[in-house]
Parts: C-alpha cells; structure tokens; sequence
C-alpha cells in the first residue's frame, strides 16, 4: 500500500506544488528552508489542511481528493510535533493511551498497550510521571510513544529533535532510527537539520519555494547537490557552469580544469577539505590556482573552516598546523589550489 499524494495549496500568495510517493516503511525526509513549505504539506497529509487541487491516497483510500476529504480524526495517522503537544494534566500512560481512547478501544486495553509502548521506549516505571516531571528526551519517547500506539498507516514527524540539546540529540536520533526501522508504515519527516534527515531517512526530498528541486537517496543528494541550498547543507563547494573539455567556464566568474571532459551545462562539486591554501603561487603542479581573499575563519570541532573570495568564491577546510603557518586574518590574500582530479562534475 503506497502512499500517493500530489499536494496542491495556495496560501496567499504562497503556493505548494509537491507530488510525493512513500513505499510502506519508508521514511522520507522532507527538508527545505524557513518558509518553503514543509510545514503546509505536512498540514495537507494530518487532515488540517484540505488541498486546493490534486489528491492523497494510500492503496485504495483516498484521504483528499476532488471527491473525497478525510478530516483528520478519521485519518490512520501518528504525528510527533517539535514541541510534543503533550497534555500537561495528564500522565504519561494517560498521554499514551489518549489516542487509543478517542478511537473507542476500552480503558483498559488502552492502558495495556500505552504501558507496553512506554516500556518500548524506554520509560518503564515512568507511566505515573506528568509532562512537567518529564525531560526533553522522555517528552519526546512519550510523544512517539503516543504517535506509534494506534498503529498508524502514516507517521508524520515535525521537527522532532529539534527541541533537545545537542548531546540528548545525538541519543534520541538513534533511538528514533530504530522505532523507524520496526515500524512497517509510512513516515514523513520534516526538519531542517540535515543531520536528522541523513540519519534517518531513506529518501530525501528538498523543497524550496514550495518545490521539490531534488530527491533521491542522502548518499546521492550529498554528492550531487542540484542547488545552492542543497550544497550548503552538505558542506560541498557547489557551482554552476559550462564545460568544454576539460575546462569549466563557472557561472559566477573563474574557471576550473577537471580530470574527465564534458560538454555543455554542468554542476561542479568538491569537498572544503580539498582546497589547499598557499601564502605564494604554487607552481608547476597541474592544479587549479587561483589568488583569493579570507573573508571569514570559522573554528569547527577538528577543523578550521576558511570562507574566501575569488571568483570563484570557496571554503576551505585547514588544518591547525596550517592555520598557525598561515596566521590567516580577514581581508589576506592568499592563493587556492584544487586538484582538477578532487572536482566532480556533472551534467546540470
Ligand atoms: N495561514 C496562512 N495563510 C497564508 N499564508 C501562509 C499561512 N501559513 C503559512 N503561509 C505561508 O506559506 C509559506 C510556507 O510556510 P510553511 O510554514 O509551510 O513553511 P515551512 O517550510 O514549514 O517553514 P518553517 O521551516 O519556517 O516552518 C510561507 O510563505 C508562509 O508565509
């Protein structure tokens, strides 16, 4: 059973034209940045926001469509939202079982399985405790736990690491891969943090102004990023040009040799970490060389991150011991060097 929806909605002057298709068990992560519309499609799947035109099916049930809406308490679907929407008067077990209740399972068999679903997640012993008793972390396994124990056909994730701090982050994302990896429905997960999205997801799909403008695997978005913002999320100096052999004409000024000719309209693509920095020309090396000027240095755990000028502008990642030879300072002017073998290109 597929899920199978074309979301069309115009808000204002905003509209969202995405088609997006998830195979049972699935995760797809649907990232973009602050206004492109990941929150209405969302909105579109819970049954909060009927679609202007175009539909949503999963196997033969159609939750929107010209002829057909399914308001959202009738739709088979879990939602964990950033902030966990728990209720505060509630217990744990309550919060868990409230789902099952509202859909007429009978008390007691929905505090079994909200008890089962709190042991599931870790929180035995914790089924009396109120939200407020909770941390971010146990907030978060109460609201999947809640999401999970109706045995929805659809999970939709909004932002759900988004409120916990770095070090429960990196826990509760590994946790949250493996209930991912048992449930046997279909996820969407919305964020903006590409880290969440890598981890957990099968496929991404990245919308911009209410567009998809990629999708595919992580592996394969993170090597040939389609956009500016894409490349960015990855970290990849990213370009756009026209190529001719074994050279490139870039878009933005400057120029580049690569290894392997082609022809035509091109992205091209290379890691931080394969950008040399020189206090004078290197010569003689088969390189791309090209005089650029330090516009920011930003500290990383193992890394130094240089921003530079050029054409074409670039980041470079350096080394501690290259960074004190160097004693690089906004506004120096330093020489860039690429190996043409370290530059992956692609037809655009
Ligand atoms: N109720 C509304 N009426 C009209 N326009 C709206 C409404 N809600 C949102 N929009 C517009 O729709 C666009 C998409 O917003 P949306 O919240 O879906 O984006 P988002 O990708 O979820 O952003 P964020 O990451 O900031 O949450 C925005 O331009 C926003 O201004």
């Amino acid at each position: 059973m597929t899920l199978n929806a074309e979301l069309r909605v115009t808000r204002g002057t905003f509209s969202l034209d995405l088609d997006v298709t998830i195979a049972p068990g699935e995760v797809v992560a649907l990232l973009g940045p602050n206004g492109a519309g990941k929150s209405t499609a969302l909105r579109t799947l819970a049954g909060l926001l009927p679609l202007t035109s175009g539909h949503i099916t999963v196997g033969e049930s159609t939750w929107d469509g010209p002829d057909a809406f399914l308001p959202a308490e009738k739709r088979p679907i879990g939602v964990v939202f950033q902030d966990y929407l728990l209720f505060a008067h509630m217990s744990a077990l309550e919060n868990v079982a409230f789902g099952l209740r509202s859909r007429g399972t009978r008390k007691a068999e929905a505090r079994a399985a909200a008890a089962r679903w709190l042991d599931r997640v870790g929180l035995d012993g914790y089924e009396q405790a109120k939200p407020r008793a909770l941390s971010g972390g146990q907030a978060q396994r109460v609201a999947l736990a809640r999401a999970l124990v109706t045995g929805p056909s659809l999970l939709l994730l909004d932002e759900p690491l988004a409120a916990l701090d770095a070090s429960t982050r990196l826990q509760v994302r590994s946790e949250l891969s493996r209930h991912l990896a048992d449930f046997g429905g279909h996820t969407l997960l919305v964020t903006h943090d590409p880290l969440d999205a890598m981890v957990l997801a099968d496929r991404l799909v990245i919308l911009e102004g209410g567009r998809a403008v990629q999708s595919g695997p992580p592996a394969e978005v993170a090597r040939q990023p389609r956009t500016d913002y894409v490349a960015n999320l990855v970290g990849l100096n990213f370009f756009r040009g026209k190529a001719s052999g074994t050279r490139v004409d870039l878009d933005g000024g400057g120029g580049l040799t690569i290894a392997e000719p082609a022809e035509g309209p091109v992205h091209v693509v290379f890691p931080p970490n394969a950008v040399s920095l020189h206090a004078e020309k290197p010569e003689g090396s088969p390189r791309n060389v090209w005089p650029v000027t330090v516009a920011a240095i930003e500290q990383h755990a193992h890394t130094t991150r240089v921003r530079l000028d050029g054409p074409p502008d670039v980041l470079a990642d350096i080394t501690t011991a290259t960074l004190a030879e160097l004693r690089l300072r906004p506004g120096d002017e330093l020489w860039a060097a690429v190996k043409a073998t370290e530059v992956h290109v692609y037809p655009a």
